[in-house]
């Protein structure tokens, strides 16, 4: 519940910061509200003594007095609900920011793969929609609760002391509300794996990249049927949920009815025999009804903040889970230029939440300034061995070691600043086109002469050529006017934002050329080989491709064959035919086809 305050107030003060003025008007309409209401009521019960006493003219003022206050009562918190919903949107865009740090602000990939991760996040995004127009209106909505019960406490213990005591009759009602929602987000948790399949599986079916092959496969049925079963576990699991808080909810209810009711058997007791004006029963009815809403809003509101509070500590678990425990700072620095190369060591690796090594008994030097080939088949650990030195996973043994300094001891913002790369699960950013490439080099982004020759090593300058606005034109179906790309295209591009950093000490591209035929993808990594050379006499960087395409690669400096998560073969390619081993056999295997 502290995390909950402490957000609550955290969300006031940057509202604060952000549109004081807009605070101020919500504060002050709220305020109205808080006041009007009671003041409705004392002036109904005024309204009814001076007319029981034939004083036309008070009951009429009173009855104006009534309509005004009832009028701001019902309508302030209306107006004030516009204003604090903008400021929650203005804070919405800070709880993303957040979301977006957790999710990718951390130095390795592994909590993608997570499924407690996973759940939990998807969970977060959710609730992180609901928490700046909740926590606005719940902290408004429980200053204004604040005043307006002091104000009808006031009135009631007027009337007769023991009516104080009708807010304590909701306290039942507020420890079942709290045990209700506190059910429901248990509930919500065990939901979040099912909503997720369901969601992915939705994704699928509504994504147009797959709509080819769902029609050829004739997959809508099966996509629709599992879609219903994940959304019905889902359903089914909430549903449950809901029965038994609203069984918890009911029971609250009914302690407050009971007390309701005794409160106004006392008060027209108190009438019927003289002691009260008639007024203080239509005061109570009204003040009654009042405090019941009061009590079922204070009940919303501590129900919001335990949801809240439960959001927080969710994403504060995930924040630890994901970024890690504190660490020391990495600060090693890396050298301007590689003379030596990069060792890598790993003894075994398998990835989070697996046994399964994806490789095992590596022992390698990439040597400084070279071209390194990586080949082998499908699920051999080509990708692996590229993610580790990208260092997208913590080695759980071993160590990759740039010119003697160990990557584990180098900040990973400061390694990735050093490396260039071109993945085959490549991102395809819906920006301008200039800066889905430009983005390559995020200083240069909009550096047209810096695209252009990035596009022209990547042999990809036709992709721009072909575009009505040239570089300028917008790329995807998520900007106004945007024209869609081949997937070959997309690749280009990829490709070309690859070769845009200038001093990278690796530069990596890991089969984007998959959508190429042999004969584009040979001159693609001849160009690619050629930049890297050039890169590489003069930073020592090392340039790793990788492609199931042994002729592609033939001419690189040290080629490495990689089968059943070992490296198999390591040499040149001379040296490799001369071993007459896997490499010879797979190369002339596909030479034959190829020919
Ligand atoms: N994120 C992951 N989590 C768990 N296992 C993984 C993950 N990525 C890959 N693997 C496993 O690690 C092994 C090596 O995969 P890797 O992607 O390195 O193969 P590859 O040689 O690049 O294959 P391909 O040529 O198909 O791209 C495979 O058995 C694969 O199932």
């Amino acid at each position: 519940m502290k995390a909950a305050l402490l957000a609550v107030l955290d969300l006031a003060r940057v509202s604060w910061a952000v549109d004081r003025r807009r605070l101020v008007t919500a504060v002050v309409l709220m305020m109205a509200e808080a006041c009007a209401l009671p003041l409705a009521a004392a002036a109904l019960g005024v309204l009814t003594d001076r007319a029981v006493s034939g004083d036309v003219e008070g009951a009429a003022l009173a009855g104006g007095v009534a309509a005004v206050a009832a009028i701001v009562g019902l309508t302030g918190g209306h107006f004030a609900h516009i204003f604090y919903l903008e400021l929650g949107e203005l804070n919405l865009l800070r709880l993303d920011r957040d979301l977006i740090d957790v999710t990718n602000g951390s130095a390795t990939l592994g909590h993608h793969e997570r499924p407690e991760v996973a759940d939990r996040l998807a969970v977060l995004k959710e609730e992180f929609t609901r928490i700046p127009s909740v926590g606005m209106s719940s902290l408004l909505t429980g200053t204004s609760l604040v005043v307006a019960m002091v104000i009808n406490g006031v009135l009631l213990g007027r009337v007769n002391p023991w009516l104080l005591l009708l807010p304590l009759a909701a306290l039942p009602s507020v420890h079942a509300g709290r045990h209700a929602e506190s059910l429901m987000q248990t509930r919500r948790h065990s939901a979040a794996s099912p909503t997720r399949t369901a969601q992915h599986v939705l994704r699928l079916a509504r994504t147009a990249a797959f709509a080819k092959e769902l029609r050829v496969l004739g997959l809508r049925e099966e996509l629709t049927a599992r879609h219903g079963r994940h959304w019905q576990e889902a359903t089914r699991i909430l549903r449950g949920g809901q029965v038994r808080a609203s069984a918890w909810r009911t029971g609250g209810h009914l302690c407050f009815a009971l007390a309701y009711a005794g409160a106004m058997l006392l008060v027209t007791r108190a009438a019927v025999a003289g002691e009260q004006p008639v007024g203080s029963i239509v005061l109570v009815v009204v003040l009654a009804m009042q405090i019941n809403a009061q009590v079922g809003s204070a009940i919303t509101l501590l129900q919001e903040w335990q949801r809240m509070s439960g959001t927080l500590a969710s994403f504060r678990q995930v924040k630890k889970l994901v970024l890690g425990a504190d660490r020391p700072p990495a600060t090693a620095r890396l050298p301007e230029r590689m003379t030596h190369g990069i060792r890598v060591r790993l003894p075994h690796f398998a990835y989070p939440g697996t046994d399964r090594p994806a490789l095992t008994d590596v022992d390698l030097l990439l040597p400084a300034g070279s071209t390194v080939a990586v080949v082998g088949e499908n699920g051999a650990g080509k990708t692996t061995l590229v993610k580790l030195l990208c260092r997208f996973y913590d080695t759980t043994s071993g160590t990759i070691e740039v010119d003697g300094v160990d990557l584990a001891d180098v900040d990973p913002l400061h390694w990735r600043s050093r490396i260039s790369a071109g993945f085959q699960d490549f991102s395809r950013f819906e920006l301008v086109a200039r800066q889905t490439v430009g983005v390559g080099d995020l200083p240069r982004v909009d550096d047209d002469g810096a695209v252009s020759k990035a596009l022209d090593l990547a042999r990809a300058s036709d992709v721009f050529a072909r575009l009505d606005d040239g570089p300028d034109t917008p790329l995807g179906h998520s900007l106004p006017g945007g024209r869609e790309l081949s997937g070959g295209q997309w690749q280009k591009l990829a490709i070309g934002r690859s070769m845009m950093r200038q001093d990278p000490l690796l530069l990596v591209l890991d089969e984007p050329t998959a959508a190429l035929d042999a004969r584009a993808e040979h001159q693609v990594f001849e160009r690619y080989a050629e930049n890297a050379r050039r890169i590489g006499r003069r930073t020592g960087a090392v340039t790793v491709l990788v492609s199931h395409r042994f002729s592609t690669v033939r001419d690189a400096d040290l080629i490495l064959v990689v089968a059943g998560s070992r490296i198999a073969e390591s040499g040149t390619h001379s040296e490799l035919m001369k071993e007459n081993g896997l490499y010879a056999e797979l190369y002339t295997l596909q030479a034959r086809q190829y020919s």
